[in-house]
């Protein structure tokens, strides 16, 4: 079996309960499709998905459905359960030293470096909610021209900062100097996020135009591999942020599920002469529903989702194969606002497949990756068992 091309589609923090670890993560029994689908009326409408294998891996209702997928689930290795480690983990690189986290927020020499590299004072610095502190600081932060600091609980330096005040072009200068000058040593966090946000008191709103600024990986992973071969490797959304840019051949950035879903399609029909990786992060689940921890919406995102990816699905050719996974867990019944540890799924559909096979449990996400390897005989990972063989 090979495939031409290879398309990812990450849904972002959509986990499938359970990780064997989840208590040193404080998240046992979290579940994020469980939940939802127990918590809406009638349970989670994902015709597509559950044609892939979705009823076979989460434990939402059942519903008669013929499978045509094949499907599993994956645990992650990494020490984290954010966006990166999840990431690198696919195509590779699984985090072994967590990124540093700062519960009590960022320590006093980090922001004094802060306001010396970027000539910027600040307000904030709190462990906070991003939607929440825009609205808590906005008046401040018109006053005194200061952009907002914050982190999560993940290993985040997050600058938020109103259009008005400090234009697009600013504030990304502002997070390239934190992240490649303030954010070094301890310091290194897994990401530097812009956070440019319109609107007036009571009704700001984030913009799609958010930027992450990765830290660097220190393993060569999968794109890198491909891009040698001569291959393309195309990310939409959040992709080449996430792998801080390295071995993508092109990168769309797009604000939404929307968009991404668009450029996806675009993409999938503009590289057909060519051979590789195409690779989409959809990051709504995530960061307008599971942050958020709202219930309906994120059964709604799901829903949504799930009518586009039917179309999309009708477009795939024979030589084409198809992997839908997820990140982490971000259980919107969970307590607190952070992502959750939990096993992912694995959906796998292609049009030159014949039978729905049960990839079962895999113990690293690294065997997404070694797969794609596997498909491009582009060599073999350090980590990672391939699916490719039991494909049918
Ligand atoms: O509250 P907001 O700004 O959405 O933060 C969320 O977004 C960050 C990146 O995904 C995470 O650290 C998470 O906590
Ligand atoms: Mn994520
Ligand atoms: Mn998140």
């Amino acid at each position: 079996m090979k495939f031409n091309r290879v398309v990812v589609i990450v849904m972002d923090s959509v986990g499938a309960g359970n990780a064997p670890d989840a208590a040193a993560f404080g998240d046992t029994g979290a579940n994020t499709l469980g939940h939802i689908d127990s918590h809406v009326p009638g349970g989670l409408a994902a015709p597509n998905l559950r044609r892939l294998g979705l009823g076979q891996v989460a434990q939402i209702h059942a519903v008669e459905t013929e499978v045509v997928g094949s499907y599993g689930l994956m645990q992650e290795i990494s020490a984290g359960k954010d966006t990166t480690s999840g990431h690198w983990e696919f195509m590779g690189n699984p985090v072994e030293t967590p990124f540093p986290v700062f519960p009590n927020a960022f320590p006093q020499d980090v922001l004094q470096s802060f306001t010396e590299k970027t000539g910027c004072s600040y307000i904030g610095n709190e462990v906070a909610s991003g939607t929440e502190i825009i609205e808590r600081l906005g008046q401040e932060h018109f006053r005194t021209k200061a952009p907002i600091v914050y982190t999560s609980a993940d290993s985040v330096f997050q600058i938020a900062a109103h259009t008005d005040v400090i234009p697009l072009k600013k504030l990304y200068r502002i997070c390239d100097i934190t992240r490649h000058e303030v954010c070094v040593g301890d310091y290194e966090v897994g990401r530097v996020i812009a956070r440019p946000f319109v609107g007036t008191p009571g009704a700001f709103v984030r913009t799609g135009d958010r930027r992450d600024y990765s830290r660097m990986p220190k393993r060569k992973m999968v794109f890198e591999y491909l891009t040698e071969k001569g291959l393309c490797v195309v990310g939409v959304g959040k992709i080449g942020d996430i792998y801080a840019h390295i071995g993508l051949t092109e990168s769309y950035h797009t604000a939404n599920n929307t968009e991404d879903m668009a450029e996806l399609t675009k993409q999938l029909l503009a590289h057909r002469h060519q051979s590789g990786l195409l690779m989409a992060n959809f990051v709504d689940f995530d960061s307008q529903y599971g942050h958020r921890r709202n219930v309906p919406g994120y059964a709604q995102c799901i829903e949504t989702f799930d009518t586009a990816l039917g179309t999309f699905l009708s477009l795939m050719q024979e030589d084409e194969l198809l992997i839908i996974t997820a990140d982490h867990g971000n259980d919107p019944t969970w307590h607190g606002t952070d992502h959750t540890r939990e096993r992912v799924p694995l959906l796998l559909y292609s049009p030159g497949l014949r039978e729905a096979v049960d990839l079962g449990v895999r113990q690293t996400y690294a065997d997404l990756g070694q797969t794609i390897m596997d498909n491009f005989r582009a060599g073999r990972l350090a980590e990672g068992t391939s699916f490719l063989s039991e494909l049918r």
